[in-house]
């Protein structure tokens, strides 16, 4: 099987550095965010980056103790951080904190990234586990874009829901989560026509491989070592920077006519030989053999 490398001369430091930073200093300054999943891994980005661009920003996660970190990590010159512990899946927690977050505010920016799932193929997810993968992937976005509405048609605000590459595709392992972000890009497209009178914008933003410092060693070295080389054809992992700074530049002026969209990040993964994110896949020729007796 053919495996990617990163182009040779993209390999030095200057490529590798973290530091994509293009757009304006103060860019955001007076707009008020929501980001959900703020205590870890790409919301944490998009936190510290709106904040320094301006934000006044509001983080929602269940993790006290991670919230807090990014409130460490975010800088105190220029917006500011706030957060709140809660489930998004949680109807009743997502409404008061909304409510208390934007009555005065009110939302430019709301960023649904909380998410995740479990790796299985599909004879291995139980109907329970299906429904939790999609309680949270899907279900918790509409119950929080539903309870944002209000505040986001206040000024006209954006909505960026966090994606996966692959979401008009198929991946080995992943039929919950991807029937899940199928329903976000539907709802995205349908809400951006519903609502685009009202001067709300959404689109999905779909990160490819991202290995973050939240990720436990052996799934992080997995992606790397396997998943990276076999799956993307740029060769490297989606840095969680070039994420914040799309999901800034979308918030911005520049997209006021960027809605219903879907971009992938991700070094052309979408139009590769797809993720496998069980081990075994394609599965060896005597069990294909076995099931056709
Ligand atoms: C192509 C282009 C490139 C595409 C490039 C794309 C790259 C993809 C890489 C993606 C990376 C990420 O998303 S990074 C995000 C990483 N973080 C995470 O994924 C963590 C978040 N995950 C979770 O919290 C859980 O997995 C989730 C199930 C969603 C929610 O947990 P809950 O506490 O609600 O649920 P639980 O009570 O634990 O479990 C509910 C049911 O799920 C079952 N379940 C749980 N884990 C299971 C497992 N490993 N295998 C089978 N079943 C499992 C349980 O047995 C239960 O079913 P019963 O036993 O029947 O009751
Ligand atoms: N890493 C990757 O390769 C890719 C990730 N993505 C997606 O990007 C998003 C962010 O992932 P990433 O940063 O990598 O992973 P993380 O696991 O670091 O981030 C997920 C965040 O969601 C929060 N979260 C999970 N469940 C809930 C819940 N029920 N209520 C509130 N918050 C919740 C977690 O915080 P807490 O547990 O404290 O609640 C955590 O901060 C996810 O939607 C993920 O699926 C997309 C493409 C690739």
């Amino acid at each position: 099987m053919r495996t990617y490398r990163p182009h040779p001369q993209q390999s030095g430091r200057a490529w590798e550095v973290a530091d994509v930073k293009v757009l304006q200093p103060l860019l955001l300054a007076g707009t008020h965010a929501v980001v959900t999943g703020a205590g870890s891994g790409i919301g944490q980005e998009i936190c510290v980056r709106l904040v320094e661009l301006g934000a006044t920003v509001t983080g929602i996660g269940r993790n006290e103790s991670a919230l807090q970190r990014t409130a460490e990590l975010v800088g105190s010159e220029q917006g500011s951080f706030r957060w709140f512990s809660a489930d998004v899946r949680d109807c009743a927690q997502v409404r008061s904190i909304i409510s208390e977050a934007s009555a005065e505010l009110g939302i430019d920016l709301l960023v649904n990234n909380a998410g995740g799932q479990f790796y299985a193929e599909a004879d291995q997810i139980s109907d329970n586990g299906f429904r939790a993968v999609v309680d949270l992937n899907l279900n918790a976005v509409f119950t929080v874009i539903s309870e944002a509405k209000q505040f986001l048609a206040r000024r006209g605000g954006s909505i960026v829901n966090i994606s996966l590459s692959g979401v008009e595709r198929g991946s080995v392992g992943l039929a919950h989560s991807l029937a899940a972000r199928a329903g976000v890009l539907a709802m995205t497209k349908t809400l951006a026509l519903e609502w685009a009178h009202l001067g709300i914008r959404v689109n999905c933003l779909a990160p490819g491989v991202v290995i973050s410092d939240s990720l436990p060693d052996d799934i992080a070295s997995s992606l790397r070592d396997h998943v990276v080389p076999e799956s993307v054809p740029a060769g490297r992992p989606t840095p969680t920077a070039d994420v914040a700074e799309f999901v800034a530049f979308i918030a911005s002026p520049a997209g006021r006519m960027i809605t219903g969209q879907l971009l992938q990040i991700d070094g052309a993964a979408h139009l590769g030989r797809g993720l496998h994110m069980v081990d075994e896949w394609p599965p060896a020729e005597e069990s294909c053999d076995e099931s056709r007796r």
